[in-house]
């Protein structure tokens, strides 16, 4: 497209000019916009780590991080002759809560500071959409440094369909948030789907036997489809009608991330405006799954 080069040109130096780590000016979504969609089944150059052992989440939660620790030499490094022990710096505590997809944000900048003690992770497949919501972390802690606000939430990217559990231990999160997955409304195109069978049972794994997979969408037919994907794994039981919806008139008794992520998200807002429906459902991470 004509205009491309110096389009790509003007954002790149815009990124540049407020990526200090003291500079408090929130960025820009116009100069971050990017195609709707990224195939989650090409190559990206993604890095990830190996196991979640050899993450370095003390540079996502620097706030958080502890003393570097030496590692054990391993046998093979003995028999190298390596003279340093590789030292990783460690966290003082994981992250538990993550949101899967989570665009620009809306969700992570709501969550964090009422889970104030609790480290958030929001996972995303888009460069420039990633670039946002860490640029904006960067400037909401610069602004809240008194408060040491904002110093438990981050961002990565990633492809979570690959490379959840190389992130997250078995039973490591105690909430995961599948806010408006996109709805790949073509049948061939299903697979593309944040959920499905085989990765509910990743999600199952990294998710603590009580802890939740919050789901919301404004399309019935992707709705129904999470909902009978994860109704039918045996790892996961729904939870009450309360927890979702409340009991009375004003939503009384409603989760709040419920009420948050109906709220907060961006495309929650986006549904607000045009007076869509909403559909949320919730799935428990049960304790001893039947043996099938
Ligand atoms: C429709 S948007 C919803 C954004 C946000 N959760 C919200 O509710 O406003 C879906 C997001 O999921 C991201 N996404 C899709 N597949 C993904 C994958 N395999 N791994 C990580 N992110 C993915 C997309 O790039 C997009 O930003």
């Amino acid at each position: 497209m004509p205009g491309e080069p110096a389009k790509r040109q003007k954002r790149e130096e815009y990124k540049r000019s407020i990526q200090d780590e003291q500079n408090a000016v929130l960025p820009k979504k116009k100069f971050y916009r990017q195609r709707a969609h990224a195939n989650p089944f090409s190559d990206h150059s993604l890095t990830y780590p190996s196991s979640p052992a050899d993450m370095d989440w003390a540079k996502f939660y620097p706030a958080h991080a502890a003393e570097s620790q030496e590692l054990e030499m391993t046998d093979a490094q003995d028999k190298s002759h390596e003279e340093e022990p590789r030292k990783v710096k460690s966290i003082t505590k994981k992250v538990e809560i993550a949101d899967i997809g989570c665009g620009f944000g809306g969700l992570l900048f709501a969550l964090a500071p009422k889970f104030p003690d609790t480290l958030i992770l929001g996972m995303e497949i888009r460069t420039s959409v990633t670039e946002y919501v860490q640029d904006k972390i960067r400037a909401l802690r610069v602004q809240n440094a008194q408060t040491s606000g904002f110093q438990n939430v981050s961002c990565l990217r990633a492809n979570t369909m690959k490379f959840l559990p190389n992130f997250f231990e078995k039973s490591q999160l105690s909430k995961i948030f599948l806010c408006f997955p996109d709805p790949h409304f073509k049948q061939r195109k299903h697979k593309a789907r944040i959920v499905s069978y085989t990765l509910n049972s990743e999600y199952a794994y990294v998710l603590r036997p009580g802890g939740v997979v919050y789901t919301i969408t404004d399309v019935q037919d992707l709705h129904e489809w999470m909902k009978e994907h994860f109704e039918k794994h045996p790892s996961f039981e729904r939870v009450e009608r309360e927890f979702e919806e409340g009991s009375g008139e004003e939503g009384e008794g409603m989760d709040e991330c419920v009420r948050i992520m109906r709220s907060e998200t961006e495309e929650g807002k986006k549904v607000e405006r045009n007076k869509g429906l909403k559909f949320v459902a919730c799935f428990r991470r049960v304790e001893n799954p039947p043996w099938p």
